[in-house]
C-alpha cells in the first residue's frame, strides 16, 4: 500500500479496496437517511458548498452562532453512531489513539469545495484526523502550520485515507475541487469524505 508524506500528512493510497468502499458507502447512506445531510452557514450568513451531517457522540455543525460540536443534529436526534466499518479505519491507521467521538460526513456534489482551513476545535490535539475518501476524486491542497506561505497539492482518490496528525495536526488543509465523474462509486455522483475525529 503506497504512503505519501505531504508536509507531515500521510496520504495512504488504496486503503479501501472495492467491496469495502461499497460496504462503507452503504453505512454513509444509512448514516445520511437518520441524519440527513444540511449545508452549515457560517458566522457571516454564507452557506457552504460542502452538505454534511456527522456520526458519533457530537457533530460538526455550524450556523449564525458560530461552529462547533453538538450532541445532535439540528433537527434534534441524535447523531447515529459511527459504522464500524469506519471505525475499523481508524483503528489500523491510528493504533493507540482514543477512539473518535464524530464522523464528519463531507457531501461535495458539483463545484463543492472546501478553503484552506485547520482542524483546532477538538481538546486533545495529540490525537489525530483521520480522513478517507469515497467518490469523485479531489485535489487536496496543504499549506502551513502559519497561515499563509507555499502549498502543494495532490489528488485523492475512492478508498484514499489520509492521517492529519503529529506535527502536522494543525497544518492548513482544504478541497480545491472535485473532478465530476471520476468514479462510479456513488450512484447519484459526487464525492463523500469522512473525518474523524476525537472532540474531548
Ligand atoms: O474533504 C476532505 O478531504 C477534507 C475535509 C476536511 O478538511 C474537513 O472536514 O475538515
Ligand atoms: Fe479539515
Amino acid at each position: 500500500m503506497a504512503m505519501i508524506d505531504v508536509r507531515g500528512v500521510e496520504i495512504r493510497a488504496g486503503v479501501l479496496s472495492r467491496p469495502e468502499q461499497e460496504a462503507m458507502l452503504r453505512d454513509v447512506l444509512a448514516v445520511q437517511a437518520a441524519a440527513p445531510p444540511f449545508h452549515p452557514v457560517t458566522r457571516w450568513g454564507k452557506a457552504m458548498s460542502v452538505a454534511m451531517t456527522s456520526a458519533g457522540r457530537f457533530g460538526w455543525v455550524s450556523d449564525r452562532r458560530g461552529y462547533r460540536y453538538e450532541p445532535r443534529h439540528p433537527s434534534g436526534v441524535p447523531w447515529p453512531p459511527i459504522p464500524d466499518s469506519v471505525l475499523a479505519v481508524w483503528r489500523a491507521v491510528a493504533p493507540g489513539m482514543r477512539e473518535p467521538e464524530c464522523c464528519l460526513v463531507n457531501l461535495y456534489r458539483a463545484g463543492a469545495r472546501m478553503g484552506l482551513h485547520q482542524d483546532r476545535d477538538e481538546a486533545d490535539l495529540s490525537q489525530p484526523v483521520v480522513s478517507i475518501s469515497l467518490g469523485d476524486e479531489a485535489l487536496f491542497r496543504v499549506g502551513n502550520l502559519e497561515r499563509g506561505g507555499t502549498t502543494e497539492s495532490v489528488w485523492l482518490r475512492s478508498g484514499d485515507v489520509a492521517v492529519i496528525g503529529g506535527a502536522a495536526r494543525l497544518i492548513h488543509h482544504g478541497i480545491d475541487r472535485v473532478r465530476d465523474g471520476s468514479s462510479d462509486l456513488i450512484p447519484s455522483g459526487g464525492r463523500i469524505n469522512l473525518t474523524l475525529r476525537v472532540v474531548t
